[in-house]
């Protein structure tokens, strides 16, 4: 299994007192499965995004990728892990400024000690992006930032894609066709995707979809 999530419980201190968010999720996610997590605003689909992706730490549960714990593991143990494991794409592009798309490409595969000059070509290609190499983020538009986020991300080829509102600031037409790149990306290369949406319609895209309610998980068929 690709991903298991198993009765993970988080909470956040606030001036209210603690704010269960989480509350016993469990989760499982194979190779080559994309699955769509939906849920009203504030119900935890960050959060829970978040600690599989090891950048923040359950109260109790586990998580496991690729069979290898998250959870009780050092900050660089899971900084290793998320390396070398994970891809992660988020809203806001998070592109180096002062590195070229060429080189924004190939930036976490070299993280990842999987730098494939062939690959990084091969996924600038697919990704329609291979006329903008020289370029850099500041001179391109949101959908082709969104591109060259999803491109570095495929070019380090990671087992699991973890994606939060990665269309989210596109407009609809671009988002679908960014989402189409994502999913084909991610199905080609035998990866699985977990992937935080507002959208039924773009939740509708992927094999399955989950829905957070009461800081538990619903199946929605
Ligand atoms: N570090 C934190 N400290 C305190 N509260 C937090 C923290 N992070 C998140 N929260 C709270 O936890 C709840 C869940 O937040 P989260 O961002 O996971 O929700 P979400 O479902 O992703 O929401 P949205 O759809 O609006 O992005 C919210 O009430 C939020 O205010």
């Amino acid at each position: 299994m690709l991903l298991r999530v198993e009765s993970v419980a988080k909470s956040f201190a606030t001036q209210e007192g603690a704010l269960r968010v989480l509350r016993g999720v469990s989760l499982h996610l194979a190779r080559g499965e994309s699955v769509a997590l939906t849920g009203d605003s504030g119900s935890g689909k960050s959060t829970l995004l978040h600690l599989c992706a090891g950048l923040d730490r359950v109260d109790s549960g586990t998580i496991h990728v690729a069979d290898r714990p998250v959870t009780g593991q050092s900050d660089s143990a899971r900084a290793a892990l998320r390396r070398g494991t994970i891809g992660l794409v988020f809203q806001q592009f998070n592109l180096i400024a002062s590195m070229s798309v060429e080189a924004n490409l190939a930036f976490q595969a070299r993280l990842a000690g999987r730098e494939d000059p062939a690959r990084t070509a091969e996924v600038a290609a697919r990704l329609g992006l291979s006329d903008l190499l020289t370029r850099y983020p500041e001179n391109l538009s949101g959908g082709q930032q969104q591109r060259v986020a999803i491109g570095r991300t495929l070019a380090a080829a990671p087992a699991l894609v973890l994606a939060d509102e990665p269309t989210g600031n596109l407009d609809e037409a671009t988002g679908d066709a960014v989402l189409s790149l994502l999913l084909d990306g991610v199905a080609g290369a035998g990866a699985g995707l977990l992937m935080v949406t507002h959208s039924p319609r773009l939740a509708a895209r992927c094999t399955r979809r989950l829905h957070l309610r009461a800081g538990q998980i619903v199946e929605v068929t």
